[in-house]
């Protein structure tokens, strides 16, 4: 069964006039990483907030079609239920870190205390989120301390920690310098292994190559393709749907260096393959 069915969704924010999500439907398997991209104002933060049931239970408007994460149906669901199984992390997490709590690891405990579980569990959820974002050396530390990748790595605990089956990231990186964001992306490829499904958001499409296994690509609230990045990215109306395609696939596309499937290559790596394939000189 797959863990998110979204049918025909259609949205609008309160006191506009136009859909920000209109006509939505795809479907993504368990343990999946899917890219989210697309110009800005596409939709791409409104479906994060589809999939995880700020639409509609906090930004209400006008709702049409369904989402199902685990089974559940987001809108008539308890928003709590719905959170607990979708989890959210927002682009800035100065927005995420609750400011009440001292020390990364009470900074954690707080979503599980809310919860209401007991206290062994809660310790052990914590430990496994230390090692999972590889933050142990910092638990003692207060969040507002650290660096900005270390600071999107606990506020990424905090909701991994409360086990949800699906992660919901909206351009987790971009307030992050290269280094913040590889340590992001290293951990977010460790949590698919561990089983949970990745939607994310994001604007550095060398990454999304890298480690997306399909991608969403929007445009003026509306699903222009589902398919894998290599697919995405060959697409010859890329420039004109505000989409910058990878260097290495640009440079194919120049070179016009297809792979046999007719596709560009995303990544170095295949490119480097197809030069020498044809005996091009290359280090
Ligand atoms: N709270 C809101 N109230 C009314 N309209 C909104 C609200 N938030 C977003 N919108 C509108 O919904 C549409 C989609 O915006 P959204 O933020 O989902 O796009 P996006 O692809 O995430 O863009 P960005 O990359 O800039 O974050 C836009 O037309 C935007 O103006």
């Amino acid at each position: 069964m797959s863990v998110i069915e979204v049918k025909d969704l259609k949205y609008r924010y309160p006191d506009t006039t136009k859909l920000a999500l209109d006509g939505i439907s795809f479907s993504v398997e368990e343990g999946e990483f899917i890219g989210l991209i697309g110009r800005n104002t596409a939709g791409k933060s409104t479906l994060c907030y589809a999939l995880s049931g700020l639409v509609p239970h906090f930004f209400k408007g006008a709702y049409g079609g369904s989402v199902m994460i685990a089974g559940l149906d987001v809108r008539t669901t308890d928003v709590s239920e719905v959170t607990a199984a979708a989890g959210l992390v927002f682009e800035n997490p100065f927005s995420q870190i609750t400011g009440s709590r001292f020390t990364v690891y009470e900074e954690i405990a707080f979503g599980l205390e809310n919860m209401g579980l007991p206290r062994d569990e809660i310790i052990k959820r914590i430990e496994e989120s230390l090692d999972l974002l590889d933050i142990r050396k910092v638990k003692d530390k207060n969040p507002f301390d650290l660096s900005g990748g270390q600071m999107q790595r606990v506020a990424i605990a905090g909701v991994v920690a409360m086990k949800p089956k699906v992660l919901i990231l909206d351009e987790p990186t971009s307030q992050l310098d290269p280094q913040g964001s590889d340590e992001v992306f290293k951990v977010v490829e460790n949590l698919t292994k561990e089983g949970i499904t990745i939607i994310m958001a994001e604007q550095k499409m060398e990454k999304i190559a890298q480690y997306a296994d399909r991608v969403l690509l929007l445009d003026d609230a509306k699903l222009i393709a589902y398919d894998t990045p290599e697919a995405i990215f060959s697409r010859e109306d890329l420039a004109s749907l505000g989409v910058q395609p990878p260097a290495v696939t640009a440079i194919a596309r120049h070179l016009n260096k297809r792979k046999a499937n007719g596709h560009y290559p995303v990544e170095l790596d295949e490119l480097k393959g197809l030069l020498a394939e044809e005996g091009v000189p290359h280090e």
